[in-house]
């Protein structure tokens, strides 16, 4: 029986987070915020700090604005977010709390205690610690059974892995339920099988920046070139295969037998400092200070944040499509974060239709900074891509979906007409309205509608013609009567009464010097044209 079996009844499950607390609103504690509201938690926050809210708000500033450009999934509403003036109305309600404050361990278990006492019984409690051994911090505690440590990294709303180490009284199944209720948030809760000071990523990191510390004080480099040593090599290659993978490779065809026997004697050569901590002396902290502020001239913290969240996006993405397009590492994890959020709109949408057959459904469709170009709206190439979506979504209504896909067959687009009508700005809600217009045992013709929720103007229109395909062939194939049945039960034909829904336009030359003339040089007029 551990600790906290000692006064409480067995905590009951855990089913999912639907409002967390957050104690402490800096770096980090402003970056759980934004994970967890923008996953559609509600979150309390007590900070004493002056500017607590300002200091968040801007932190969620940042996370809302790569999330736009992270995902197209449907991203949940966001959660309320509330500051509260004690810490006890903050933690009052919370399903997880989330100590964030100062590396102090005295300062720590006094927070520590003061959450305990006021939060729930079965409320889990983490600490972001950053090294702290747990059964430190969870001394003294009243329900030492459900906290923890959840070591995140910084950025806090990009980067996924939270190192999540029990201490002697954390019961077992506050490790899993802390990995389970993570995972919505995109989150990869790690276990850590045993506690030890700084954890994994720590130790690894402290290892590195003792080393980095030797090189600036025995003036081998500056700061500069030590970053780019890393970023145009090593740092490269760890975002994606991490250390043993990478070093696997390098043994060559022989592998990691070979790479041990051939590397493994060099780590008694003098290669390495280890142990020796530097003195980080006044002298040493004025040489890296002025080093670092020379390396950032002319960028402030935010704008250096901003560049390191656009560069963390691009590589979530290009590991998203990785490893031939299943994804590789965080890439993966990505893809199954988006898989659940769609996974989960598709529900709450099933939940709000019931089981009635009404026609079609509209898709909502939220505009995000990476939509938009320098003419300051959604640029072209967003509305095929919101099209594509709602076509997928009309597949999806006559049982062609992703099933229907991998056993063979599909609907392929063969020709599109796209009409701007508006302009889509930053942050507008589009509601795409589809029709299928006709159709026969091949042929599947779709309008969409694209109007803005919340003045209904219209922004644009896409006409479509896909063909039923058998994969296998590449070739045209007769839709099979189940697809045909839903797809006749769906069709609406033409536009409601006085509707002008352009359908069959096509491009007209424009009434100036007409193509011929164009053609044969600058100073033709329609006169010339033969
Ligand atoms: N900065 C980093 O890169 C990382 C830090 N961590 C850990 O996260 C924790 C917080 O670190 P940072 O966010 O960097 O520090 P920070 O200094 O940016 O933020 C700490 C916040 O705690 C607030 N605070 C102080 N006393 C408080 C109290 N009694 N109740 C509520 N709030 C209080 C402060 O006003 C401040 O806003 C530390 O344990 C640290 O080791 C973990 C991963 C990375
Ligand atoms: C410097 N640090 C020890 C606070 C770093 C971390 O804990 C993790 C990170 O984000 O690098």
């Amino acid at each position: 029986m551990d600790a906290t079996n000692q006064n409480t009844a067995p905590a009951p499950a855990r089913p999912q987070l639907q409002r967390a607390a957050c104690i402490g609103g800096g770096v980090i504690g402003g970056g759980w915020v934004a994970r967890f509201l923008l996953a559609g938690i509600d979150v309390a926050v007590f900070d004493p700090h002056p500017e607590a809210e300002r200091i968040v708000g801007e932190v969620l500033a940042n996370a809302r604005a790569a999330y736009g450009r992270l995902t197209d999934a449907p991203l949940p509403d966001e959660g309320r977010l509330s500051f509260h003036e004690t810490l006890e109305a903050a933690v009052a309600e919370a399903d997880w709390i989330q100590e964030s404050v100062p590396e102090r361990i005295e300062l720590k278990r006094k927070v520590l205690a003061q959450i305990d006492a006021a939060a729930r019984p079965d409320a889990l409690i983490g600490s972001s610690t950053s090294g702290l051994l747990p059964s430190d911090l969870q001394e003294g505690l009243r329900h030492p059974g459900r906290f923890f440590v959840a070591h995140p990294y910084n950025p806090v709303y990009l980067l996924p892995l939270v190192e999540i180490v029990g201490g002697i009284g954390t019961a077992p199944e506050t490790v899993e339920d802390a990995v389970r209720l993570l995972e919505p948030t995109g989150m990869k809760g790690v276990p850590i099988a045993r506690e030890i000071d700084a954890f994994v990523g720590d130790r690894l990191l402290e290892a590195l920046w003792r080393e980095a510390l030797w090189l600036i004080k025995d003036g081998i480099c500056d700061v500069e070139t030590l970053d780019d040593v890393i970023r145009y090599s090593f740092g490269m290659r760890w975002a994606q295969m991490g250390l043993f993978q990478t070093y696997r490779i390098a043994g060559g065809e022989a592998g990691m037998r070979h790479f041990l026997g051939q590397f493994g004697p060099a780590l008694k050569w003098p290669w390495t400092k280890l142990t020796d901590v530097v003195d980080l002396d006044d002298q040493l902290v004025d040489r890296i200070a002025a080093q670092s502020d020379a390396q950032n001239e002319g960028l402030s913290i935010r704008r250096l944040e901003q560049i390191r969240d656009d560069n963390l996006v691009g590589i979530l993405q290009a590991l998203k499509s990785g490893d031939g397009g299943k994804g590789w590492g965080a890439g993966r994890l990505l893809a199954e974060f988006e898989a659940g959020l769609r996974r989960r709109a598709a529900e709450a949408d099933e939940k709000v239709d019931g089981d009635q057959n009404e026609g079609l459904k509209p898709l909502a469709v939220r505009v995000s900074p990476a939509w938009i170009d320098y003419n300051g709206h959604m640029t072209e190439h967003r509305y095929l891509q919101v099209l594509g979506d709602a076509t997928d979504h009309v597949l999806q209504a006559i049982g062609a979906d992703l099933a229907y896909v991998k056993a063979g067959a599909s609907y392929y687009t063969v020709e599109s007409h796209l009409r701007h009508l508006g302009e889509a700005k930053l942050g507008d809600t589009l509601t795409v309205t589809s029709r299928i217009v006709s159709f026969d045992d091949k042929r599947l013709h779709l309008f969409h509608r694209l109007t803005r929720a919340q003045d209904g103007a219209e922004v644009a229109t896409g006409e479509h013609m896909l063909l039923h395909v058998d994969r296998a062939s590449g070739k045209a194939s007769p839709a099979p009567a189940a697809i045909l049945s839903r797809v006749a039960a769906l069709a609406s034909g033409d536009a409601p009464d006085g509707e002008d829904d352009g359908i069959g336009r096509a491009i007209r030359p424009a009434a100036g010097p007409d193509r011929m003339a164009l053609a044969q040089g600058p100073g033709a007029t329609p006169s010339t044209r033969r």
